[in-house]
């Protein structure tokens, strides 16, 4: 190993890097696990080891193989703040204590690792301000899709284009959920069992299934690709719980699969710039390359001026895949303190105002009960025109059940605002001649 000739950190050039790690659960416990199988290694990437100076955890009377009981504390205050700790990773989650320990570890000098999208979502310029103040490191990989490198590629190898769309799949649990209730009819709550036996849902499940989660990867990915400050309040969001077996049944029949989607768009309106954030469920096309994204598996699509279309794709739960996102930044800011230096801080420079929902523009799928009589279809077709919406394509089905004497209309809209088409749809329940409006979702990528 190399002797350094300056220690930016103070001490001899040779000691080790300390590492206070903030939280022992899915991903944690991996993190300490690497790191101590890694150790070899790790020192040759970064040039000095990297030692374990404490691992903050709630209680420490629990068995936790492979890793030194002597290390456990339950002052993660005290352990952020003490002196010879060069570097910490918080892998706790929610906003407090996660929020001031960062804070205290960056007032203290020490650079960070963070898997923490709720807290980046919600305050994340106070973090990022703190640490340019300070000159160290924050880092955030794990934050968005797991073991996916799409924050490093957003905020360095693209950070020369221009970026016009981010659309991804970047929540592991609903995706899994919605891939079983599609190839295996399952049930919502069977699945969603099974994804947090496997260590893929945040500890309250709320957050993935109601799209909070996958709304704060949003805003983090919306912000970086965009230049501009984007949190959590900004993004519209909603949840997988609504769907239901008919919306599955229905995306089948159109040659489409159900997927929750977090979408960034920047775009042109009235002179300006301006970028739009969203998280819902949402048919594609199965010719798209997200429709075949299965199971817990995340997969993010980049469109850029220049560089075009590029997809990023891979594991963005579970603690391993976790881990090894965070072990990644744990080596670049550990090598970044060798060398006394710090990678890139925020770029919010461009500061676009985010659209409201009501002015996305979006296509539908409405499927229709209706009486079946002369003129129905005229009326449905009315109503669209009335809120100026243009019907893509549309079919109607006889409905088997001789009792109803009604059909079933499907329809997909061309590209109009959001609020036209949800204008439609209200107008549309509220004809005499539609007995229910059944499904509407939708319709994302060609
Ligand atoms: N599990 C994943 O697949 C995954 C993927 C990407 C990002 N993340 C993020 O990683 C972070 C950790 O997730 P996880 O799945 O490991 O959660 P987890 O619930 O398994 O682990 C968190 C741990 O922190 C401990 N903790 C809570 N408060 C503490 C405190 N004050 N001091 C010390 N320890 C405390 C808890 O007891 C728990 O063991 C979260 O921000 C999460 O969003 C998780
Ligand atoms: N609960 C999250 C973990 C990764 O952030 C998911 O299911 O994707
Ligand atoms: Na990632």
């Amino acid at each position: 190993m190399t002797t350094l000739q300056s220690d930016p950190t103070g001490g001899p050039a040779d000691r080790p890097l300390r590492v206070a790690l903030l939280g022992c659960g899915v991903v944690g416990s991996a993190v300490a696990r690497l790191l101590t199988e890694h150790a070899s290694d790790l020192t040759a990437r970064v040039g000095r080891p990297l030692e374990l100076a404490g691992i903050a955890v709630r209680r420490t009377n629990i068995d936790r193989p492979g890793i030194d009981p002597a290390l456990f504390t339950t002052d993660a205050d005290e352990l952020v703040a003490r002196d010879d700790v060069d570097l910490v990773v918080e892998v706790i989650g929610g906003i407090e204590p996660a929020r001031t320990l960062i804070l205290s570890a960056i007032a203290n000098g020490a650079s960070v690792v963070t898997a923490n999208k709720a807290l980046l979502a919600e305050d994340g310029p106070r973090l990022f301000e703190a640490a340019e103040t300070a000159g160290v490191d924050l880092y955030y990989e794990a934050a968005v899709a797991g073991a996916i490198p799409i924050i490093r590629p957003l905020r360095e190898s693209l950070v020369g284009d221009d970026i016009t769309t981010v659309m991804g799949i970047v929540n592991g649990t609903t995706n899994f959920i919605l891939d079983k209730m599609h190839t295996e009819g399952s049930s919502f709550d069977d699945v969603l069992a099974e994804a947090q036996a496997l260590g893929y849902a945040e500890a309250d499940p709320t957050a993935d299934v109601e799209g909070f989660d996958a709304a704060a990867k949003a805003a983090i990915l919306a912000g970086l690709a965009f230049h501009s400050r984007v949190t959590a309040a900004d993004v519209h969001r909603e949840g997988i719980t609504e769907i239901s077996s008919a919306d599955i049944a229905a995306a089948k029949l159109m040659d489409c699969t159900v997927k929750a989607l977090a979408i960034c768009t920047s775009e042109e309106v009235e002179g300006e710039r301006r970028i739009s954030v969203r998280t819902h469920p949402a048919m594609i096309p199965n010719s798209h390359p997200l429709a075949s994204v299965g199971g817990a598996y995340n997969a993010v699509v980049v469109e850029s001026t220049n560089a075009g279309r590029l997809m990023f794709y891979g594991p963005g739960a579970g603690g391993d895949p976790t881990a090894s996102a965070v072990m990644g930044d744990l080596v670049t800011i550990a090598r970044n303190r060798v060398r006394g230096a710090a990678g890139p801080g925020e770029s919010a420079y461009a500061q676009r105002p985010v659209m409201g929902m009501g002015e996305v523009v979006t296509r539908y799928f409405i499927s229709l009960e209706v009486i079946d009589q002369p003129g129905v279809l005229a009326t449905v077709a009315a109503s669209f025109a009335e809120h100026g919406v243009s019907v893509q394509t549309m079919r109607q089905e006889a409905l088997h059940r001789a009792e109803d004497g009604g059909a079933r209309l499907v329809l997909v809209t061309h590209s109009a605002p959001e609020s036209a088409l949800g204008a439609t749809v209200d107008a549309l329940a509220n004809l005499s001649e539609v007995h229910e409006v059944l499904s509407v979702m939708r319709v994302e990528g060609e």
